[in-house]
């Protein structure tokens, strides 16, 4: 924002202030009458890294292949907002997840900007192989804590994959290649339902031991609430350092930003989003589209936590993909913020 009219600018209401503040990627504490500061929210970490996975998680549902120069000039786009982390492609089966068939092209079209770093989803060493050829400097294996998905998404269980991984890990160690590792179903799979804290605790710990950096915890359908993801982080922070943890979770329930504040109260500091909202699983049926990556930094920005990450650079890298992919965005702070525009 901050281009208002100068003349309106002397009007400003207090809410208007604080979007101001909140749009520009400000902390608002300093404008912020003392007793509605927030250092009653205990446990909050100084700094919110945020892993972009718009143009992979956010994209790889999309029935209509959107073209390659788009998803480059989306990512290039996001480049520029002060993320960090962005999740651009994966080297998976062409048969089972065709949006992602492009992936050696968008590796080598992309402008990779300096501070960015750019992993890409790995299933098996044939996708590691083919993301190395492509120029792939960091990448992410991804395992669930459900039988039932795993065979679905990736065609083998639990154990099998836990073999693959190895070989995916233990090659990447060799050339010096970062590796994140996913667990999808932390808070409940859509073949089986409920899934224990235990068994996310166990699959995590598999992941990490192998020598994954860090582990995103997947709720893959959005059916998580505060209270049971307090208690699967509970079972996972018994097994894996805070440190090493993040969070990457849907919407479908509403419940994706109270999740994230409950595991950031718990000492976590790495969320996944993806930009509008964009997103899903096509073996995880019902699930819809990650959170927001702009709702996200809105409430971090609230609450006085520093992304690095600009909003408004961010909302117009979702409008550019949401009107290239003819969608609506899901994020609520873009839909307010274009309705005020309107207005
Ligand atoms: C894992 C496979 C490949 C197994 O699929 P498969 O059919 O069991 O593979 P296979 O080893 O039997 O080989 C069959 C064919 O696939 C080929 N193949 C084998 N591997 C590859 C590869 N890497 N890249 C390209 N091709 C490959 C292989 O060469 C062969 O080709 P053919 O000889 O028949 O022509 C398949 O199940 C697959 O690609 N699954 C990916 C599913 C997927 O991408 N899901 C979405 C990502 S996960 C997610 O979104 C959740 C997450 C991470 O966001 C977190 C959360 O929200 O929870």
């Amino acid at each position: 924002m901050g281009n208002l009219p100068s003349a309106a600018k002397h009007c400003l209401s207090y809410q208007q202030l604080l979007r101001e503040h909140l749009w520009s990627g400000e902390s608002v504490a300093g404008a912020l009458d003392p007793a509605q500061e927030v250092s009653h929210l205990s446990g909050l970490p100084e700094y919110v890294k945020i892993v972009e996975v718009g143009p992979r998680d956010g994209l790889q549902n999309e029935k209509v292949i959107v073209p390659t120069d788009i998803k480059i000039e989306f990512i290039n786009q996001l480049s520029q907002t002060g993320l960090s982390v962005i999740e651009v492609t994966s080297f998976v089966s062409s048969r089972w997840v065709p949006q992602m068939a492009d992936h050696t092209e968008v590796m080598r079209g992309i402008h990779r900007y300096p501070g960015v770093r750019y992993p890409v989803l790995i299933p098996n060493l044939q996708g590691f192989h083919h993301a190395v050829a492509a120029g792939a400097t960091e990448i992410a294996v991804f395992g669930a804590a459900s039988e039932s998905f795993s065979k679905k998404n990736i065609n083998c269980s639990i154990e099998e994959s836990m073999g693959r991984f190895e070989e995916v890990i233990s090659s990447a160690r060799h050339m010096d290649i970062p590796v994140r590792g996913y667990v999808s179903c932390a808070l409940g799979c859509p073949y089986e339902g409920s899934i224990t804290p235990q068994k996310v605790a166990e699959v995590s710990k598999r992941l990490y031991g192998m020598g994954c950096y860090e582990i995103s915890l997947g709720d893959t359908i959005g059916v998580g609430t505060p209270g049971s993801m307090k208690m699967m982080l509970e079972s996972v922070m018994k097994e894996i350092p805070l440190g090493a943890l993040a969070v990457h979770c849907h919407d479908t329930y509403g419940q994706a930003l109270a999740n994230i504040l409950t595991a950031l109260q718990m000492g976590v500091n790495v969320v996944d989003s993806a930009v509008s909202g964009l997103g899903g699983c096509p073996y995880a049926e019902g699930a819809s589209g990650n959170v927001a990556t702009e709702d996200v930094i809105y409430m971090l920005n609230g609450i006085g936590l520093n992304t690095g990450v600009n909003l408004y650079k961010v909302m117009e890298a979702g409008d550019f993909i949401c009107k290239a992919v003819n969608k609506t965005t899901n994020s609520k702070v873009a839909q307010a913020t274009f309705k005020a525009r309107l207005e």
